[in-house]
């Protein structure tokens, strides 16, 4: 992690990260436990099909997975659903789930440096607070704020709360994360957003016009010095 010196002082201060699919990949233990709610109901699924609908949140994970089976569930249904699956997944959130390459060092790194470090993420609050447990990172992060009291991304409800409890200001904060949402949560709270090529978008996500792409986490120096340069040259 690199601060760089710009016209208007150090940038950036803070660092907003997504979780799934930018700091760690977790699809194993999601598709694990989707494969288990599931199978109650006699319901079998590949768990590399799982892959392509996570991004958006446990009820929009499911109802993907019942639409591509033609499977119509009402609302009470698809509730049980999620509760089902949310309790696998609580039960076992961080088996097979690891930080990708270069993440954990660059989280010490910015620490180390005193940066404000945050995450927002649409995976439920005590799951994600497990995972980062299981995989030893919670010390790292000053504020996580998942899904359970905001509205999920790409409302910038929790982007917005995420700043506010860091107490970092928006002009000095860069948000990270892998997929299209996280483009669209970061414009609505008027943030630089960085997309990691790495994760589940399925996409080229330079085509969602970020700040910039990072394809590993050992880039992170390089990104950053570059979109300093580009806010020296316009004057910010
Ligand atoms: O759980 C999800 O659907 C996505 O979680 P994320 O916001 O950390 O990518
Ligand atoms: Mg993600």
């Amino acid at each position: 992690m690199t601060t760089v010196k710009t016209a208007r002082g150090h940038w950036p201060t803070a660092l907003i990260f997504d979780l799934d699919g930018t700091l760690v990949d977790s699809a194993p233990d999601i598709a694990a436990a989707v494969q288990r709610a599931l199978a109650d109901h006699d319901i079998a699924i590949d768990s590399a099909e799982i892959r392509d609908y996570i991004g958006d949140g446990a009820a929009r994970l499911i109802e993907r997975v019942l639409a591509a089976r033609d499977i119509v569930a009402d609302s009470a249904a698809l509730a049980g659903y999620v509760d089902d699956f949310n309790a696998h997944y609580h039960a076992a959130p961080a088996s097979h789930t690891q930080c990708y390459p270069g993440a954990r060092e660059m989280l010490a790194q910015a620490r180390a440096r005193g940066h404000r470090l945050g995450i927002c993420t649409n995976k439920p609050q005590p799951v994600a607070e497990r995972v980062l447990a299981e995989l030893g990172l919670a010390a790292q992060i000053d504020v996580l704020i998942g899904a359970g009291t905001y509205a999920l991304k790409p409302d910038p409800a929790p982007l917005l709360a995420c700043l506010s409890a860091l107490d970092a200001d928006r002009n000095t904060t860069l948000y990270i994360g892998d997929m299209a949402v996280d483009r669209d949560v970061a414009r609505a709270a008027g943030l630089p957003v960085v997309l990691v090529s790495f994760g589940y978008a399925h996409a080229d996500v330079s085509e969602f016009a970020p700040e910039a792409v990072l394809h590993h986490w050992h880039d992170w120096p390089d990104v950053c010095q570059r979109l300093a340069d580009a806010r020296t040259a316009e004057g910010l």
